[in-house]
């Protein structure tokens, strides 16, 4: 049966075997909200943030206090925003007595004396658990919480229901019993309850971690990417992934949408993106199937490899011989991953291939994007560049196959962090004319929205007293610093209402930045946005006399 939620509903999903999936019930603009909820059904913080961020509205504020004042300076709302934590617990913490009692209605009067010390910090799916557990237990049966715990338990997969385990367990065996042990731990820590109404609490103990640990989405800031923890609702964790999404979703904190990233038609099913869409198609699937557990039946992936994304610049046979010995020696390290990369069994594969699928691997590995977590590095900049430049020498990457813009992204991070602001708005301004046009063809994608952003930041900085020798030699070259900042800026400010809404709280600090910065620049909006104009083809022609090899 259909469950209809206004301009969505919940039916079987047009990809064979993959159960239900969510259908629009009209047409969709790009930007348009497809669906949205003030909150999701569960939302909760990863360890790391339980001291920084709102355990309620997910606002993070900065402890640091140098980095504090620094996202204070750059306008960012962590520079704002301060939590204490709860008296009971000490664990959870709040922004505001508001967002306090307002979780301790609806959740936290259930976890509070299970999660405070001596017991030790528990994973977000057992905290998620123990307060779904004293939900339910809550939970009018007639009423609307009831009606989604039922359909969080019975409907998603894998659900409780034991035929659906026993599958799970012979597939993935090391992480059925993990799982297993994080449900008993919850159950037992709620001092086993026995029946909830209808429901066995052991029973909807492990459907619920299950369901978390399979289903749930990923909660991130949308002004810095900061990752907040985990979400699920079961509107939005009906949609199905694609390698090819006709919606993004976007967390504002604790809101959840789904915009439509092109037009999309009355009845056509509606596809998020669970993984990085911008990686080849080998690593995707590797990525779904260990996240996820599933082996992706998209469109796209259906069509095999050839999209731009599986694409490089060069064909495998020029790569130059002065990388054959790395390349052997990186293929005997990385055995284990060559299939992803080649994208076909290791023995079918040409030398050249395999030393090629060698660097993508030993690349991955140090963009911290590698397939398996376990042997992801702590990469410093000096790691990232090396391997950056080895794609990039070789000849074999362009700049948008992965994982040249990852490394572009997190060096322009760490140059930032490092204090090198100009070697960090150089990597920007490259990534933002060569890369994130061809990666996120939507202007108002978010991604692309949060790196512009983070370029008109830096582009700000190095308008200040300490760098008036960078900030002249531009002006030489036809551009004025203080221009990109305000062209950047207007940037960010029109994609806004197709992106955030000015009422999210990014589109509020923006909203406010962007007039205090037009009314201190002396000038109408119009003539600003004439100055851009004029100034953009000489920006664009320094961006791509850039050379990354030499930076
Ligand atoms: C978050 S749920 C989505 C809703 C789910 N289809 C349902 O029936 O409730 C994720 C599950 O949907 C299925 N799924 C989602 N996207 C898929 C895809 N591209 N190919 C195959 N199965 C997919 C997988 O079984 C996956 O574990």
């Amino acid at each position: 049966m259909a469950t209809a939620t206004g301009s969505v509903k919940v039916v079987p999903s047009g990809i064979p075997g993959a159960g239900r999936g969510l259908f629009a019930c009209q047409k969709f603009m790009p930007g348009d909200v497809v669906a949205s909820v003030d909150r999701p059904f569960v939302a909760e913080l990863e360890t790391e943030r339980m001291e920084d961020t709102c355990a309620w509205c997910f606002q993070r504020g900065e402890k640091d206090p140098e980095n504090r004042a620094k996202a204070a300076m750059m306008g960012m709302p962590q520079g704002f925003i301060d939590t204490k934590a709860c008296a009971g617990c000490h664990r959870a913490a709040y922004c505001s007595k508001t967002c306090q009692s307002r979780a301790w209605k609806r959740e936290h009067k259930y976890e509070c004396g299970v999660i405070a010390p001596p017991r030790p910090e528990l994973p977000e799916s057992v905290r998620a658990a123990i307060k779904l557990l004293g939900r339910l237990k809550a939970a009018d049966p007639s009423g609307p919480e009831h009606k989604n715990m039922l359909d969080l338990l019975l409907q998603f997969r894998p659900a409780g229901t034991d035929s659906r385990l026993e599958a799970f367990k012979e597939i993935e065996k090391q992480k059925f019993d993990d799982f297993n042990m994080l449900a008993w731990a919850a159950w037992s820590y709620c001092g086993k309850p026995g029946m909830l109404g209808s429901v066995d609490s052991r029973a909807a103990s492990t459907a619920f971690v299950f369901n978390i640990l399979c289903n749930a989405f990923t909660l991130a800031s949308p002004v810095d990417g900061v990752k907040f923890g985990i979400g699920f609702d079961n509107t939005i964790c009906a949609a199905n992934h694609s390698c090819d999404p006709n919606v993004v979703m976007t967390f504002l904190q604790p809101k959840v949408e789904l915009r439509a990233l092109r037009p999309i038609k009355n009845g056509e099913e509606i596809f998020v993106k669970y993984v990085d869409v911008t990686n080849p198609i080998g690593v995707r699937q590797a990525e779904l199937k260990q996240r996820h557990f599933f082996d992706c039946q998209c469109s796209k992936c259906l069509k095999g490899t050839g999209a731009a994304e599986d694409r490089f610049a060069e064909s495998p046979d020029s790569l130059p011989g002065r990388y054959f010995t790395v390349a052997d020696a990186l293929a005997k390290k990385h055995e284990a991953k060559l299939p992803h990369f080649l994208g076909s069994p290791v023995d079918t594969a040409t030398t050249a291939q395999k030393r090629v699928a060698a660097m993508e691997a030993e690349a991955f590995v140090i963009s911290g994007m590698a397939l398996d977590s376990e042997d992801t590095l702590e990469s410093d900049e000096e790691k990232m560049r090396n391997a950056l430049k080895m794609c990039l020498d070789s000849g074999i990457w362009s700049l948008t196959r992965q994982p040249v813009p990852e490394f572009c992204r997190q060096l322009f991070r760490m140059y930032l962090e490092n204090g090198s602001p100009y070697r960090a708005f150089r990597i920007g301004l490259k990534s933002y004319f060569e890369i994130q046009p061809k990666l996120t063809p939507q202007t108002f994608d978010p991604d692309r929205v949060i790196n512009t952003w983070g370029l008109a930041a830096v582009a700000n900085v190095l308008c200040g007293p300490a760098f008036t020798e960078i900030y002249g030699e531009l002006q030489a070259s036809g551009v004025d610093l203080r221009v990109v900042f305000i062209g950047l800026l207007f940037e960010v400010y029109d994609q806004l209402p197709r992106m955030y809404g000015l009422a999210s709280p990014f589109g509020k600090v923006m909203e406010s930045t962007f007039k205090q910065v037009v009314a201190g620049m002396g000038l109408s909006e119009a003539e600003l946005r004439e100055r851009v104009k004029q100034t953009w083809p000489s920006l664009e022609t320094a961006a791509r006399s850039i050379d990354l090899l030499k930076d």
